[in-house]
């Protein structure tokens, strides 16, 4: 039976039933002995959570039973996988794009397939027949053409929406599952996601291939029409999943168990792709308790309330009211807060935060003097900011011009604001890798301001993911970073070395730890790497300083 399905009936005897297994509560049994009979049938679809309905969450997942930290939750195929949603404008022009077969990167232009003229990575890799077939009958340019005719006729993401459309013919089952999903098509028109879909999907598939399909081939698909179109866009920008491959490339997936995952600005799931079976495993991010809901983030942890509320509600359709979310501290980090600019008389140290940080229009008061200011100000002064970090950081800074935007944007933000957040990220790699910074030429004060800056990175990290799900790769920076500025006073304080070296080959365990949640991602794979580097490191300069002692 599907996991979903309650049935109020025994399974192996037809009675009406009243104990329910205890691990999933969906199906129910009228004794023990039909119980231990149907569990060889039962155990492949018995789960450690259900699926619930809600007005406003619509359909979400519960932990049936407490799970540890890491266990597998569940394992499942996808309904469709496919070319990546979200391409940056880079990436529309990008002249390497993934193979329609295997997703290789590819060069697009140099291998066509020979019968749809999509890129392929060789003349021998092939892709499904029916897609392969509706391609074909595009008016596809010649592989000589310039490279933005061709980019901008092959587009991955209209691909992904054939993909789905191509499943009521291929597999109704997936059609049904997929259609059940939610897709805000009502919430959608008019808004500026409508009008890019029907301009780079929707009409796209149906001038270039549907209209043809229904005229040559008029029973393939029972529907194929715009509004369909539409509502498969929908689905996919809702539900969504992004799905890294070692190669770097991005794809996007859709899966009928795992896109029930509500989202929280704090997630207590996280989840693995696997590239050979195309599975997806979630797995709980720390120990769950009977009742939790399952949950995962849709948007960037390390935004603020009103970004991550802002993108919530222009993607996915709703107001999110988690506790991170409600409450104007988001848990003590600060993440959001300004800094009083007190009034023209008088200076103030305070700090001005959300008085309802779920309303668009709050205002901010400050939590030391009577000031108050409008959204319209914050919301002037972040975009303001943002262009500001966003565009120092695009250019490889240095420490001192960093340091110089920091003391600038210091007047106006909260040192743990996320601009602040950025900046200090970077800054603490600089110090100590610098040209004319590297560990040995800090004076003793930068090197307690490295390590000064990292602890503090490090208790917003924990604060906003104490499972390091989404900022596992953060962390271990952090951390590595931290046993550098330990080691570096150990070599200077030998009679301390021990216990120094101690601390930082803890961090670097504690960072081995944390990226389990990474192991499998490009920039993980990378990093574990150099962490390995780095506990070697770390492990000889102990056996040296023991040496020289
Ligand atoms: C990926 S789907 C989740 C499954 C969906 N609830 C369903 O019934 O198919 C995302 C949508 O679920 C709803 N949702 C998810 N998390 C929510 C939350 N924390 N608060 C309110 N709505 C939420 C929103 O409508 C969102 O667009």
């Amino acid at each position: 039976m599907g996991s979903s399905t309650l049935s109020l009936n025994c399974p192996v005897c037809g009675v009406a039933a009243s104990q329910a297994c205890t691990r999933c509560k969906l199906v129910r049994y009228c004794d023990r002995e039909h119980q231990k009979q149907h569990w060889p049938q039962h155990k492949r679809c018995c789960r450690p959570f259900r699926e619930e309905q809600d007005p406003q969450l619509g359909r979400y997942l519960v932990a049936t039973q407490d799970i540890a930290a890491n266990q597998i939750i569940f394992v499942e195929p996808p309904l469709v996988v496919g070319p990546k949603w979200y391409l940056s404008e880079a990436e529309k022009e990008a002249p390497i794009v993934p193979c329609v077969g295997c997703y290789t990167p590819c060069r697009v232009g140099k291998h066509q397939c020979r019968s749809c003229h999509w890129p392929v990575c060789s003349p021998a890799c092939t892709h499904e027949a029916l897609e392969c077939s509706v391609l074909s009958l595009g008016p596809a340019p010649a592989g000589r053409a310039d490279a933005r005719s061709l980019n901008d006729y092959f587009r991955g993401d209209a691909l992904l929406v054939l993909k789905c459309l191509l499943l009521q013919r291929q597999n109704p089952e997936k059609w049904a599952a997929l259609l059940e999903m939610q897709s805000h098509e009502e919430e959608r028109q008019g808004t500026e996601l409508h009008e890019e879909a029907e301009k780079r999907v929707v009409s796209y598939l149906d001038k270039r291939f549907l209209r043809r399909l229904r005229q040559t081939k008029p029973n393939l698909l029972e529907e194929s029409g715009t509004q369909l179109l539409h509502r498969l866009c929908g689905i996919i920008e809702t539900n969504y999943m992004v799905i890294e491959l070692p190669t770097g490339v991005e794809l996007s997936g859709l899966f009928r168990q795992a896109c029930m995952m509500e989202h929280a600005c704090q997630p207590n799931c996280y989840f693995q792709f696997d590239t050979i079976s195309q599975q997806i495993a979630v797995r709980a991010g720390g120990n769950l308790r009977k009742g939790d809901h399952l949950q995962i983030t849709y948007t960037n942890i390390l935004w603020g309330t009103q970004m991550r509320q802002h993108h919530l509600r222009m993607t996915k359709h709703f107001t999110c009211h988690c506790p991170r979310c409600t409450d104007p501290t988001e848990y003590g980090s600060y993440v959001s807060a300004l800094a009083c600019l007190g009034d023209v008389n008088q200076t103030c140290s305070g700090t001005h935060l959300p008085v309802d940080p779920v309303e668009e229009d709050t205002q901010w008061k400050c939590n030391t003097c009577p000031m108050i200011v409008d959204a319209a100000y914050v919301s002037e002064l972040q975009t303001h900011m943002t262009d500001q970090v966003e565009g120092m950081l695009a250019g490889c800074p240095r420490a001192n011009e960093v340091e110089l935007l920091l003391a600038r944007l210091s007047q106006m933000l909260h040192p743990n604001h996320f601009h602040m957040f950025n900046l200090k990220h970077t800054l603490i790699q600089l110090y100590g890798n610098e040209a004319g910074l590297e560990l040995a030429s800090l004076s003793s004060g930068q090197l307690e301001r490295k390590l000064r800056l990292c602890n503090e990175l490090y208790d917003v990290c924990r604060r906003l993911d104490p499972y390091s799900i989404k900022l596992a790769i953060y962390v271990t920076v952090i951390l590595i970073e931290i046993a550098h500025a330990l080691e570096e006073q150990a070599r200077r304080a030998p009679a301390e070395g021990a216990s120094l070296l101690e601390q930082a080959q803890a961090r670097l365990k504690e960072a081995q730890e944390v990226m389990v949640k990474e192991h499998d991602s490009v920039a993980g794979k990378k990093l574990s790497d150099k962490l390995q580097r780095e506990i070697f490191d770390c492990e000889k300069l102990v056996l040296t300083l023991a040496y020289n002692k």
